[in-house]
């Protein structure tokens, strides 16, 4: 396990209500341990009912972001959630290249590959999808929820357990990254996150599940951004896949089961971060 608190960066969205995007990045980087640190793709007025307006700042003004992190900072740890458009996907992308072309030690990078918010409203651009897949061969850890993983896989959405794991299989191949396969949308008591490697030299190491009952709760804004988040710091710390599993589900299920002890907005609340 590395020593010391290790530095994670999060570039994504803004949501000013706090449950979801840069903001859920960074109570879970603390959550668990992180030092949290966050460059702004695109600022969104949004809450926890939906989302009204969207404004990129320039792209130039994202790369100086990074710059200004990468020029002062060792990072540990890297995780991407809302990306937005082609030219954002392209500014980080370009970033990430030359920013770790040289022999300068690479973080793990999660790519979180946000498309719609809970609310339905679309947070990536339609045509934005083929350059998200191109970024995503920069990706250590993929973490899409069920209609994200049929995007990349190219198919109709899984109905069962069976479907989920061949499509993450064929997207843990494609992009040569481990696939976190999120269970929350598929329509079951019990809510299953399975880890899937891609295959090496014709064999694939055992996939990874954890599984918890089904919370009854709305407070589901952010979950997919904080899990991702809490798998960029824990990898960081030198957990094991299987430990972040287990540990990020854990957690998780404590954050979603407490969070009617928040008493923030009308629609889709956002989780507990600290349970404990
Ligand atoms: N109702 C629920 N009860 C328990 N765990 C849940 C529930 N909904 C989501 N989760 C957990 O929250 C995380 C996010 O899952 P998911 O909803 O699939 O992704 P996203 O938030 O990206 O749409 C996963 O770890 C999943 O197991
Ligand atoms: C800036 C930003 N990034 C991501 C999400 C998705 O979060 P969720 O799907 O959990 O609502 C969001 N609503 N806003």
């Amino acid at each position: 396990m590395r020593m010391g608190i290790p530095n994670i960066l999060s570039i994504a969205g803004t949501d000013p209500t706090g449950g979801a995007g840069i903001q859920a990045d960074l109570k879970s980087f603390a959550a668990h341990g992180g030092y949290g640190m966050c460059a702004v793709t695109a600022l969104v007025a949004q809450n926890t009912q939906g989302v009204r307006e969207i404004h990129a700042p320039p792209t130039s003004f994202l790369r100086a972001q990074l710059d200004s992190v990468s020029d002062d900072v060792t990072i540990h740890g890297a995780k991407t959630g809302m990306l937005g458009t082609v030219e954002i996907i392209e500014t980080v992308a370009a970033w990430w290249d030359e920013t770790y072309s040289d022999n300068r030690p690479r973080p793990a990078l999660v790519v979180d590959p946000v498309m719609v918010a809970t609310s339905g409203d679309r947070l990536l651009d339609e045509e934005a999808e083929e350059s998200l897949k191109e970024f995503l061969h920069r990706a250590d850890l993929i973490t899409p929820n069920v209609p994200e993983l049929a995007i990349l896989a190219g198919e109709a959405l899984a109905s069962s357990a069976e479907e989920l794991l061949a499509q993450a299989e064929k997207v843990a191949d494609a992009h040569q990254a481990v696939i976190l396969a999120k269970g929350g949308h598929m329509n079951s008591d019990e809510v299953t996150d399975t880890l899937v490697f891609p295959a090496e030299s014709g064999t694939r190491p055992e996939a990874y599940s954890r599984s918890s009952q089904r919370i009854e709760t709305r407070n589901t804004h952010g979950t997919g951004c904080s899990v991702s988040a809490a798998f960029a710091t824990l990898r960081a710390q030198g957990a094991s896949w299987q430990e972040a599993l287990a540990t990020t589900k854990d957690w998780m299920q404590r954050a979603l089961a407490t969070s009617d002890q928040l008493d923030v907005g009308q629609g889709n609340g956002p989780i507990n971060h600290f349970p404990d």
